[in-house]
């Protein structure tokens, strides 16, 4: 059970800030997505985590920066770039070499083939993986030392569908078992179903943090629909109550009054209430909105 305390941490490219003063926290048995479009400052963020990059700021994991952990490996396994394996390495060669520097024993590696199902590919030279299976053997190669921290950039990078949920299920499943997961992504479709809480962060910035209802809320602040016979009697008695209210049809959609409020309005206006209910937005919009602005 590892927490990752992320305090302040920039990094500067030359004149530019890749990354702004970011701070957060991912508690241990969470999935956190680290979400952000191209260039937001990703991968510059979770090196600067691991320790790789210099820069301002620090990553501490229960409250150590990673380069004084004493064995790193048995506590942050980390998926930066899938092509960094020996192309000329096979799958099973590659984690064997692995498990040996780690001390960790050799039947790991069929285990670890196994679970990230790639049980045929052990004899494959990691050049004639595809990325896909490369991402797998990664993901793999993370988990030699089992650690109970991951650091994932992008890893659903070149999954086929089947391989992103079966991401998707791993990830959850170790974070249900008490592991702590930071991954990211461009691509909220990708995070939004595994992903705890979210990080959203825009030019190097952290725009937004949250669970994925937070988030929504905070952009996008929950309209109550309500449909009824009366649908001009109604407005005008929600707008006395100083609601803003627009009409199409026989909908209405309130904002400034909660559900409730909206019912008990209804019940001594003319007309019958057909329907009522609230309309939470979309993620993906909040995203949009949030990853847009600068
Ligand atoms: N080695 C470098 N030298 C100069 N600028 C860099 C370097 N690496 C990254 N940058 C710049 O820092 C910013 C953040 O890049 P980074 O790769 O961290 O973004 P990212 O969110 O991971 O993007 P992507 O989703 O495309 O992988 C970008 O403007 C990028 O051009």
């Amino acid at each position: 059970m590892t927490t990752i305390d992320v305090r302040s941490v920039s990094r500067r490219y030359g004149d530019a800030l890749a990354v702004d003063d970011v701070s957060f926290t991912v508690p241990s048995g969470t999935v956190t997505g680290l979400l952000g479009p191209n260039g937001s400052g990703k991968s510059t963020l979770l090196r600067r985590i691991l320790g790789i990059d210099p820069g301002q700021g620090t990553a501490l994991f229960d409250g150590r920066p990673y380069v004084a952990l004493d064995e790193p490996a048995t506590v942050v396994g980390a998926v930066l770039d899938a092509s960094g394996i020996h192309p000329g390495l096979r799958a099973r060669r590659h984690l064997r070499a692995v498990a040996a520097a780690l001390r960790a024993p050799a039947r790991r590696v069929d285990e670890l083939l196994a679970l990230v199902d790639l049980p045929h590919a052990g004899g494959v030279r990691a050049r004639a993986l595809s990325l896909g299976m490369r991402q797998r053997l990664a993901v793999a190669t993370a988990l030699v030392g089992s650690p109970s921290v991951l650091v994932l950039d992008e890893p659903t990078n070149g999954l086929d569908p089947h391989g992103v949920r079966w991401l998707g299920r791993f990830l959850r499943g170790f974070a249900d078992s008490g592991g702590t997961v930071l991954m990211s992504s461009h691509l909220l479709s990708e995070v939004e179903h595994v992903a705890d809480r979210v990080e959203v962060i825009a030019h190097g910035r952290l725009v937004a943090s949250g669970t994925c209802a937070e988030i929504v809320r905070s952009v996008a602040p929950s309209v109550v629909v309500a449909r009824s016979t009366e649908p001009g009697a109604l407005r005008d008695a929600l707008v006395a109550r100083g609601a803003d209210v627009t009409r199409d049809g026989d909908e209405l959609r309130v904002r400034g009054l909660a559900v409730a409020d909206v019912a008990t309005v209804a019940k001594t206006a003319p007309g019958l209430l057909l329907a009522l209910g609230t309309d939470e937005g979309s993620l993906e919009s909040a995203y949009l909105t949030i990853a847009g602005a600068r």
